[in-house]
């Protein structure tokens, strides 16, 4: 009888076969995998060592990719998911929005986020994949990697033989250097539930809270911190909020709605150090120009890194960081793949290789990338930017406040609507063409024709657009624009 390690040594053959297997496309790869697991399931199931399908990493893209398997009936003992964390897949977004709630205000907690509900899908906690017949090993991460041997070796010092891997380790908080007071109790990072928890205890007792950076983290638990009736001051390098995206004009509508809140703003200043009170926690930052800002609890949200180890070896892209994937989500190393925010993909649309730090990439990511591997699917990603917030969402909020972004933000600007609740700006680029477009507070309708505008590029007249009264004018002459035909 065959034993499982004779099943694995047939199934990693020669560089020529492999080859011969990526040109012949996902159905051999298929084939290979399913005659693979055939023989071991002779040998009696899996040993202790081998896996047919492993994900690295159990975040929101791991999440969505075990739900694929599952869809194709592929994840029954074949599948493996390595965690670090002790909680299966969930929708990260929430735990800098209802999350943060104050604790009398309904906050999140899990089981209640587990992944797929943030795209109105079933909620897949640890039983699920019990059922499903998934192996997930939790806090457990992989520390070493051997491309020749298809090996992975984790933390607990577990050997595993992987058939087909997939990198879904997701991005890391960057951190402030521990010599600056980046590591002292009451310095908080946020990347998963445990940050989310310690963050939430703080809060309890905070009085002044500093925010650094002012990003997507910084904007959101800033917004968060006000809910909780807390002093709090936001301050970042930059002369304007969310500067990867917003233009002056729509970050200052925000910044007055935060401070009508009663946060504080202090631009274009860098920490020089944290220092510690008499208790060792947190109790001040010194900032560049020598002045002083009081604070229990800091929150540093001043951007994410991919988390590319063990898995070097694998092809990181110089310019964008990341494992670099072709359109297919494979790396250059056959029968491994890469997804969600640490893989580095060609972005079709706009003719580049991008990371995208967002969820509904790591989404749609895993689920292309799944098809590949197990159906004979060959459509390259075509994907097109989205990015969303919510802010004051809390109960007893004045004001709720939420936006959405597809596309490009390349380009001049016309921006159109006073934030009362509306505004909307619009990308548009030296042919005329539309490339992105942001909204406010729109409608469930409204919104679903921003990924229409920004998918089709239509010309659009700028002076038509600003002319346009309210931002359901401008919505609807960019409409029209799309249905006069002249779109990419
Ligand atoms: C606080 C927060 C709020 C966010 N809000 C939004 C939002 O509102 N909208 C939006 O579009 N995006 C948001 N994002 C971004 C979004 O969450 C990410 O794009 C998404 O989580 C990426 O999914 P991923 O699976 O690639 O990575 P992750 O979800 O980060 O998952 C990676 C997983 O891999 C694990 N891991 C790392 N190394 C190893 C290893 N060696 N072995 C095993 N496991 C490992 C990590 O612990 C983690 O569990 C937010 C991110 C954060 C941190
Ligand atoms: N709604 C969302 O999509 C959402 C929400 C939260 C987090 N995230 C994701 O989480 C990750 C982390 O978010 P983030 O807000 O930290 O990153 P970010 O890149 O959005 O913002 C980083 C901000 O940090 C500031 N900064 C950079 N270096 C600094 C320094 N040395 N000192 C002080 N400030 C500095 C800048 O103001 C910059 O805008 C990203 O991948 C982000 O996409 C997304
Ligand atoms: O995509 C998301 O998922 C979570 C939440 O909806 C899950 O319940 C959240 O806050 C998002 O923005």
């Amino acid at each position: 009888m065959a034993s499982a390690a004779q099943c694995f040594s047939s199934y990693s053959s020669s560089p020529a076969t492999w080859a011969l297997r990526q040109r012949g496309g996902a159905r051999v790869l298929q084939l290979s995998s399913r005659r693979s697991f055939c023989v071991s399931a002779a040998a009696g199931g899996f040993d202790n060592q081998n896996r047919e399908y492993v994900i690295v990493g159990g975040g929101n893209a791991a999440g969505y990719a075990a739900r694929t398997f599952v869809e194709h009936g592929m994840a029954d003992g074949r599948l493996c998911i390595v965690s670090k964390e002790p909680v299966p897949p969930y929708e990260r977004p929430a735990l800098t929005k209802g999350y943060l709630f104050p604790l009398d205000k309904k906050p999140a907690r899990l089981p209640g986020f587990h992944t797929c509900v943030g795209s109105g899908g079933q909620r897949q906690t640890a039983e699920w994949y019990k059922e499903n017949g998934i192996e997930v090993l939790y806090e457990d991460p992989v520390v070493a990697f051997d491309g020749k041997t298809q090996t992975l070796k984790t933390s607990s010092g577990k050997i595993l033989k992987y058939g087909s891997l997939i990198i879904s380790t997701g991005c890391e908080a960057s951190r402030l250097p521990e010599k600056i007071g980046g590591k002292l109790p009451g310095v908080h990072y946020i990347r998963d539930v445990a940050d989310a928890d310690s963050l939430v205890s703080s809060l309890g007792s905070a009085k002044k809270v500093l925010v650094i950076g002012g990003g997507y983290i910084g904007m959101e638990v800033a917004a968060a911190a006000c809910g909780w009736n807390l002093d709090t001051t936001i301050v970042f390098p930059e002369d304007h909020i969310m500067p990867r995206l917003f233009t002056p004009s729509l970050a200052k509508k925000y910044e007055d709605l935060y401070q009508q809140n009663g946060v504080k703003f202090i631009k274009g200043a860098l920490i020089d150090k944290l220092e510690a009170g008499s208790d060792g926690r947190v109790s001040s930052a010194v900032l560049k120009d020598g002045s002083v800002v009081e604070a229990d609890t800091v929150i540093v949200g001043i951007g994410a890194k991919p988390v590319v180890g063990p898995f070097e070896a694998v092809g990181v892209n110089p310019e964008v960081g990341g494992i670099e994937v072709d359109s297919l989500f494979r790396t250059s190393v056959p029968g491994i793949f890469a997804i969600g925010d640490v893989a580095a993909f060609p972005l079709k649309m706009y003719n580049r290789i991008a990371r995208v730090e967002h969820v509904d990439h790591a989404r749609k990511s895993a689920h292309h990338c799944v098809e590949t591997l197990l159906t004979s699917q060959t459509k390259a990603y075509d994907y097109l930017p989205y990015f969303y917030s919510r802010v004051f969402e809390y109960e007893g909020s004045s004001r709720k406040v939420w936006w959405q972004f597809y596309g490009d933000n390349v380009g001049e600007t016309v921006e159109v609507g006073n934030f009362d609740p509306k505004v909307a700006t619009f990308w548009i680029d030296s042919d005329s063409r539309l490339k992105g477009v942001f909204l406010e507070s729109g409608t469930s309708e409204e919104f679903s024709l921003l990924p229409q505008l920004a998918k089709s590029q239509p010309i659009v007249d700028k002076s038509k657009l600003q002319a346009g009264a309210s931002v359901e004018d401008a919505l609807e002459i960019a409409r029209s624009s799309l249905q006069s035909g002249a779109s990419v």
